[in-house]
């Protein structure tokens, strides 16, 4: 069978195979093919809603350490791979959306330092939904959460990447 065309219907999302279900939604989390092949067993859905609630519960039903790792699979903003053209299509499109690709000399010094130290200090990269910011939030929120205990981290860059998530969703499936 062909990819199908996008955005599809729910009862499209129902009736893919197996197959075609994991390569659609295998990067609605960065990286993370896993949570397709959980979800799909899920189905049918609903509605949109009911497809959108089951990648959430995913998040919120793994280990800490997995939570960990999808945090670490994700790449810096306005990092090393957006430098060398190697994000993901959706990551890219993200970035972009948020003015990212468009930083002053001294933004992305800014960006790059505070990337750098918030990494150090949590030991996963700073993750924020993108395409509900803009430069300078993104800025704020890397320096502002600085400031967290780890625990608060992977709770509000899991929340982050529940929004990313969604947003990816809905780019896929009609609503
Ligand atoms: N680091 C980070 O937040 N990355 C992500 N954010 C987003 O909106 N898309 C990404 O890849």
């Amino acid at each position: 069978m062909a990819s199908p065309s996008l955005p599809i219907s729910i009862s499209e999302v129902n009736s893919l195979s197996d197959e075609k279900f994991e390569s659609v939604f295998g990067n609605v989390i960065e990286l993370c093919a896993d949570a397709a092949v959980v979800v799909k067993k899920k189905r049918p859905f609903q509605d949109l809603t009911a497809l959108c609630d089951a990648f959430q519960t995913y998040l919120e039903e793994i280990e800490v350490e997995d939570k960990l790792m999808i945090l670490k699979l994700h790449p810096d903003l306005a990092g090393r791979l957006a430098a060398q053209g190697e994000l993901t299509p959706e990551s890219a499109g993200e970035q972009k959306a948020a003015g990212l690709d468009q930083l002053t000399t001294e933004q992305k010094r800014v960006m790059d330092e505070s990337n750098q130290r918030y990494k150090a200090k949590f030991g996963f990269p700073f993750i924020i939904c993108a395409r509900e910011n803009k430069v300078q939030s993104i800025i704020d929120g890397l320096q502002r959460r600085y400031n967290n205990s780890q625990e608060q981290e992977i709770t509000i860059g899991i929340n982050e990447v529940k929004k990313i998530c969604k947003l990816r969703i809905l780019d896929i499936v009609k609503h």
